[in-house]
């Protein structure tokens, strides 16, 4: 089945580009990871968007990206982990299909970052910046349609469960 748009949410490292291209391929949809398009609309890395040009603009960046992407359809998002601060992001996801969020524990979102460099909010805040900042996001991940918590669960068992909460309706 092909869906209007998919679009993933969640924290750092909670795997919305590993389990946004399996289930694109699984469902035959396109995959767009906003982060990747960023760095390719702006041929620099996020961290240099940062640092050259602050956290505000990379925001602007992607929600214009978002909005842009929202003509298309039969598309699985998996959005940078801060796209939930805006209410014109949630406006166009809510809009245009349906919201899926990667509920990811602190435990195992820190495993998972564990050695990335690619994350300046990974490299500029010390780990109780970091998990102040998750915490201050939850509730505005669990907006989302459908919550997949990820934990126990391998990528593949993710798309497994996705594709039956959508069968649900
Ligand atoms: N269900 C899973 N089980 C085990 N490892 C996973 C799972 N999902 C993702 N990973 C691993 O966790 C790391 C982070 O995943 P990924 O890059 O997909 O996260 P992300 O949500 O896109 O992060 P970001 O918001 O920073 O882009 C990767 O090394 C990936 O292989
Ligand atoms: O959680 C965040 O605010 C971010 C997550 C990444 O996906 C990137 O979008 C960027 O590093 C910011
Ligand atoms: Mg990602």
């Amino acid at each position: 089945m092909t869906y209007k748009k998919i679009y993933f949410v969640g924290f750092m490292g909670s795997g919305k580009s590993t389990v946004g291209k399996l289930l694109a391929d699984a469902l035959g949809m396109g995959f767009i990871d906003l982060d990747d398009e960023v760095v390719k609309r702006q041929q620099r890395s996020i961290n240099a968007i940062f640092r050259e040009e602050g956290e505000d603009v990379f925001r602007r960046y992607e929600s214009e990206l978002l909005k842009e992407f929202s003509v298309k359809e039969g598309l699985v998002f998996s959005t940078g982990g801060g796209i939930i601060g805006s209410e014109r992001n949630w406006q166009i996801m809510n809009s245009c299909g349906v919201v899926v969020f990667l509920a990811c524990s602190w435990p195992t979102v820190l495993a998972r970052l564990e050695g990335s460099s690619e994350r300046p909010l990974v490299n500029q805040n010390d780990l109780e910046s970091l998990k102040a900042l998750y915490e201050s996001r939850q509730e505005l991940y669990r907006r989302a349609d459908v919550q997949i918590d990820v934990d126990e669960l391998t990528p593949e068992e993710v798309v497994l469960e996705i594709k039956q909460k959508l069968a649900q309706g």
